[in-house]
């Protein structure tokens, strides 16, 4: 596909997400039914896509309009391209561009459209993060990085990228935790990668891997993941060290690849029902890697950025606290009760565990992190409290 017509295809792909459709289902049926797009033309639509949705407001003003059009107008303009280079309307281009379209559009001024922010959470983010807000949000105007977890328990960190590189994908150590790497080259070779497949590697964020880390549990521990979904943090925290490993979701399907997970990664978790994650209590670390915005993951998905709403953040809000409640009754005395996010908002993270400790006086915090969203990881939060003995 020439350059034009892989804009003229997220185009489309565009205006049916501004429809409302999730942004993965269009782009799985345009590639469906676009046979002639190879596996570059199709990263590529999907690269375009995706930056315009981080990019929503800004291009929007850049481009004059709030279409496809418009922000693949925008997104040429913001990076300093003409778009009548693109927009020739031959082959399978964008027609050219009216006058109006070549007259339409300003630089972003109001906070929201500067910062691609709606603009309630222009307000959410300056109070939950201060001076840290602005960083934040321009932070999620740009991709993710990819990173890796070596699994320490079966490779060290330069034996895993000596066999990486083997397979064409050059990784290098990051300091944000002693497992993390950061991919540079052949990300798209991962899944294929003998590393991948035989369990020395996983995809996971940076900030997860240090938020997992910092979990203090001891020498044979019994750890339930309390919403393990596909299992990400438990396999993490089985890696670390001997222990009896345990998850639980309240939608089980969403743990239907851990028992593989765990095989490859060289260890074995129990998927539990509810009734028997009480039935199996009580444990040395409950963790809860709640459902919560995803606002320090906004990079990677970033519809999410525009369909959350006020309501839906309260809903989610009093999830995290029923959630963090009913897994406290789980911790053994004298254990930890972790409560992770992959948000940056406070009420999310910080209100959440004020409110926990005021219903809960015995219990302590020991300590509490962010991590920001960074070249090196999500924006991640951690609260490690500790039961009474
Ligand atoms: C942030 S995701 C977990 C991601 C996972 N820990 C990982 O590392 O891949 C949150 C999970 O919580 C689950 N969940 C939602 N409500 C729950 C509840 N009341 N109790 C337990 N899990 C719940 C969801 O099904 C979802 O899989």
């Amino acid at each position: 596909m020439t350059p034009g017509a892989r804009v003229a295809a997220a185009i489309e792909i565009l205006d049916q997400v501004l429809d409302g459709q999730p942004a993965e289902q269009s782009l799985t049926r345009w590639a469906r039914g676009a046979r002639y797009a190879g596996s570059k033309d199709r990263a590529a639509v999907r690269d375009h896509v995706f930056q315009a949705l981080r990019c929503l407001r800004s291009f929007a003003c850049l481009g004059g309009a709030r279409t496809g059009r418009g922000l693949m107008i925008g997104a040429l303009r913001d990076e300093g391209a003409d778009p009548d280079t693109v927009f020739t309307g031959e082959g399978h281009a964008p027609t050219p561009l009216s006058d109006a379209e070549r007259t339409a559009g300003s630089a972003p001024e109001s906070e929201g459209d500067r910062l691609d922010l709606p603009d309630w959470l222009v307000t959410a983010f300056g109070a939950s993060l201060g001076e840290a807000a602005e960083p934040a949000a321009l932070a999620l105007r740009a991709r993710a990085p990819i990173t890796l977890r070596v699994n320490q328990s079966l490779k060290n960190r330069s034996q895993a990228i000596a066999m990486l590189s083997e397979d064409g994908i050059q990784a290098t150590p990051l300091d944000i935790a002693s497992t993390a790497l950061i991919v540079h080259d052949g990300a798209r070779r991962i899944n294929g990668s003998t590393a991948y497949r035989d369990g020395f590697v996983e995809l996971q964020d940076g900030s997860s891997q240090a938020a997992m880390e910092a979990l203090d549990m001891p020498d044979g521990a019994r750890v339930l993941d309390y919403c393990a979904g596909g299992g990400g943090k438990i396999l993490a925290l089985a890696a670390r060290q001997s222990g009896t490993w345990f998850a639980h979701d309240a939608d089980p399907r969403r743990m239907k690849d851990l028992p593989a997970r765990a095989e490859r990664a060289g260890c074995t978790v129990s998927c539990l029902s509810t009734p028997d994650t009480v039935a199996q209590a009580p444990y040395h670390l409950v963790l809860c890697d709640v459902p919560c915005s995803g606002s320090g993951t906004w990079r990677r998905a970033p519809e999410a950025k525009w369909r959350l709403t006020p309501e839906r953040l309260a809903e989610l809000t009093g999830l995290q606290a029923a959630i963090l409640s009913e897994a406290a009754t789980l911790v053994r005395p004298g254990g930890v009760l972790a409560y992770t996010t992959c948000s940056v908002l406070a009420c999310e993270n910080a209100d959440v565990i004020a409110e926990f400790l005021s219903n809960s006086e015995c219990w302590t915090l020991e300590f509490d992190r962010s991590w920001p969203i960074s070249d090196d990881g999500d924006g991640f939060y951690l609260a490690h409290l500790r039961k009474p003995a």
